[in-house]
């Protein structure tokens, strides 16, 4: 799977351009500010309706303008599939697969699943369980059809389940949804378990070769205390629960540990380590799916080489090429990533202040 075309119309600095892709490595370069980053942006918001830079979508549109639009021409084997969406400034969004209106986002993140990895990529291990919550839902997503909907399920009950709480509501009302929330939870729980589980076996073979002295251990703690059913937790939590207005347990709580010996990753590794973990993570997710679905990942790496030395930017540029995933990774000098690499990439862009060009 991969683009082959990409046009951006009105998106941040970029007013118009048309580009055809390399579905192998593509280098876009350019100095600080010059719209480098949204070129990757461009792509993942059109995988996902939003960005991963903003929580407001409407920052990405273009001044000037009051709509963006955005399009692109995927390629699998059996077919080729045309997506487009057009964002406007009063949040209306339009988004069309093979001409067709679609009405659900998750549509899109399914026909394209995207990896970003970016030096905010760091939160993963940083920012709390939230972000890790996400990186394990990208992979259960993507593995089990079943997730989106027992995930949204969990979520709506959970809400229900809080309002109650917050109405005082005696406990014999809130045993329906805590049945209920059972059932969907235990599907979101177990989906999620085994994709860590699978994830495990990859990651090994991985972090030898990214940090071969790191002894790290990666294990899924599913939101509540591991010896009790979900139900009878919910039970036994209820006065706290009602006190607090709020479910405390639950899989809206799960986790992705990462220990390194006795310490949590973030106190035992140097950022360029990090780096390498968090990239470690993602090929990893991305050679999983490729495993199960046959499905490649495109990868977006915002700012490749920094934090890294010559040695782990090669290492990086190596693994990520093998997993035969669709690549765009940006760099001010492109000479730091050309070094890097056996061959020349495949295409390089050079972006000016939101103009875009083809260096042949
Ligand atoms: N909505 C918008 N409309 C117009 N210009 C914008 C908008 N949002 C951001 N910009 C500008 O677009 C430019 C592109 O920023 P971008 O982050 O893509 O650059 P970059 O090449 O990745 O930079 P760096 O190397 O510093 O990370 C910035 O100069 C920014 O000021």
């Amino acid at each position: 799977m991969s683009l082959t075309r990409l046009n951006i119309d009105s998106f941040r600095n970029i007013l118009s351009a048309k580009l055809t892709l390399s579905e192998g490595l593509n280098l876009i370069y350019g100095e600080n500010g010059s719209g480098k980053t949204s070129v990757l942006e461009a792509i993942f918001f059109l995988g996902m309706g939003r960005s991963f830079r903003s929580h407001l979508s409407q920052r990405v549109i273009n001044n000037e303008q009051d709509n963006l639009t955005l399009f692109a021409q995927l390629n699998t084997q059996e077919r080729t599939t045309k997506v487009g969406l057009r964002r406007a400034r009063n949040g209306d969004i339009d988004v069309k697969i093979n001409g067709d209106n679609v009405k659900r986002l998750s549509t899109l993140a399914e026909t394209l699943p995207i990896q970003v990895i970016t030096p905010e990529s760091f939160s993963l291990l940083f920012e709390g369980p939230k972000s890790r919550r996400q990186f394990i839902d990208w992979g259960a997503f993507h593995s089990d059809p079943h997730f989106h909907q027992a995930w949204a399920k969990t979520r709506r009950i959970l809400k229900q389940r809080n309002q109650l709480l917050r109405n005082q509501s005696s406990y014999s009302n809130i045993l329906f949804w805590d049945k209920e929330l059972v059932r969907y939870a235990e599907v979101v729980t177990e989906i999620r378990n085994q994709y860590v589980d699978s994830l495990n076996g990859l990651l090994k073979g991985i972090i030898t070769e990214f940090l071969p002295q790191v002894d790290l251990k990666v294990s899924f703690t599913r939101g509540w205390d591991s010896k009790t059913e979900y139900l009878q937790h919910l039970q036994n939590q209820y006065p706290r629960d009602l006190a607090s207005g709020f479910t405390s347990g639950g899989p809206h709580k799960a986790d992705l540990r990462l220990r390194v010996g006795n310490l949590p990753a973030q106190d035992a590794l140097s950022r360029g380590q990090l780096k390498l973990l968090v990239c470690a993570l993602r090929i990893a997710q991305g050679k999983l799916l490729k495993q199960q679905l046959n499905k490649n990942s495109i990868y977006l790496v915002d700012d490749l080489p920094s934090e890294l030395d010559a040695k782990h930017r090669q290492l990086l540029l190596k693994q990520l090429t093998e997993t035969g995933a669709q690549i765009f990774v940006t760099a001010i000098d492109p000479a730091a990533i050309v070094d890097s690499l056996s061959l020349p990439p495949e295409r390089m862009f050079h972006v000016q202040q939101g103009k875009i060009t083809v260096i042949e």
